[in-house]
């Protein structure tokens, strides 16, 4: 057979490590996830983020297995949830870890390795997760942060070529959170995709290629970070100016105005004719800043939309 007469395959860098499509799961009345759909690569950090509730943990227990979807697909790995195969090439940080409080970080370390085919070596684990001076201490007394890097040593342990990280710094302080996001890169940059869930949205805008928001069980944003924070229109325009805030703050594409002593802070969406009357009403206005929202703004306008819609809808 001529190279010419093989059927063209997708490169690995364009087939997903996982995927989810159109997931519906209900608990009785509750809808948790509505057509969710959305993939995860080599080598990227996707970000779900969402609103306590909007359904990003039950998208992860799909993916793994925990929670059977009522409708749609799944796959991990070109494999179905919960597959051994796949789970020996994940690695796995949930909210609830279930670790025995007795156990030495040692031995848990050890054990998790055991189930893989091409686990890290100890001393990576305890470099890469800042566990130095842990391994002889009970998970138990540890505090919650320290908790925190023995279950993500545990997720990263077994060289994962997938990795899930449900909102993984929660309870570290700055030093600990720097440090996590420094191997998350270093992973990364191996090749490894992570999907990350985080509150955080410096932590999405630090670390994702990739961002989709979830709202009340559906898939209301899905792109790259930028694409996602250029969906939003809104500009922050920062100044100072004497100007009265709250009488800025009724002017036609003024979201909200705000004053830090000399400084005024206002939120618009479209900055051109904003400035322009700003520039009008204070001739004495300097130092005139403009910049595009940031995710935080983005996620809070991407799900407020939701909310207009909604309630279109049930009007
Ligand atoms: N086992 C369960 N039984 C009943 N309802 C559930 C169960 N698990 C999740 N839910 C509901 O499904 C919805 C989605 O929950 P999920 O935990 O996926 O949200 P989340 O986006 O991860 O929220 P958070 O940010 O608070 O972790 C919520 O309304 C939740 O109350």
């Amino acid at each position: 057979m001529s190279p010419q007469s093989l059927p063209s395959l997708p490169s690995p860098a364009t087939v997903p490590l996982a995927r989810l499509h159109g997931v519906r799961k209900a608990y009785r009345t509750l809808t948790a996830l509505d057509g969710v759909g959305f993939s995860i690569r080599r080598g990227e950090v996707l970000s779900v983020l969402g609103a306590n509730g909007a359904g990003k943990s039950t998208s992860i227990a799909v993916l793994l297995g925990l929670v059977a979807a009522d409708a749609g697909e799944a796959e991990v790995l070109g494999l179905p949830p919960g597959d051994i195969a796949a789970r020996r090439r994940i690695g796995v940080m949930l909210q609830s870890a279930g670790i025995p409080e007795n156990a030495l970080v040692g031995e848990l370390l050890d054990l998790t390795r055991s189930y893989y085919p091409r686990p890290r070596s100890v001393a990576d684990c305890v470099a890469m997760a800042g566990l130095d001076g842990l391994m002889d201490r009970r998970y138990g007394q540890l505090s919650g942060g320290q908790q925190r890097r023995v279950q993500f040593a545990l997720a990263i342990c077994g060289s994962p070529e997938l990795l899930f990280l449900d909102e993984p710094t929660t309870g570290l302080d700055i030093d600990a959170r720097q440090r996590m996001w420094a191997t998350i890169r270093e992973l990364v940059a191996g090749g490894t995709g992570v999907l990350l869930t985080t509150h955080y949205l410096e932590e999405a805008e630090a670390l994702a290629d990739r961002v989709v928001v979830l709202d009340r069980g559906r898939v209301v944003a899905d792109g790259a970070m930028d694409e996602v924070r250029a969906r939003v229109s809104q500009r922050r325009i920062r100044c100072l100016s004497a100007l009265d805030v709250a009488r800025v703050g009724t002017w036609p594409g003024v979201r909200a105005a705000s004053r830090d002593g000399a400084r005024i802070e206002v939120v618009a969406d479209a900055a051109e004719d904003v400035v322009r009357r700003l520039l009008a009403e204070d001739a004495a206005l300097t130092e005139l800043d403009i910049r595009r929202a940031g995710l935080a703004d983005a996620f809070l306008e991407l799900t407020r939309d939701t909310d207009r819609n909604t309630d279109r809808e049930a009007a």
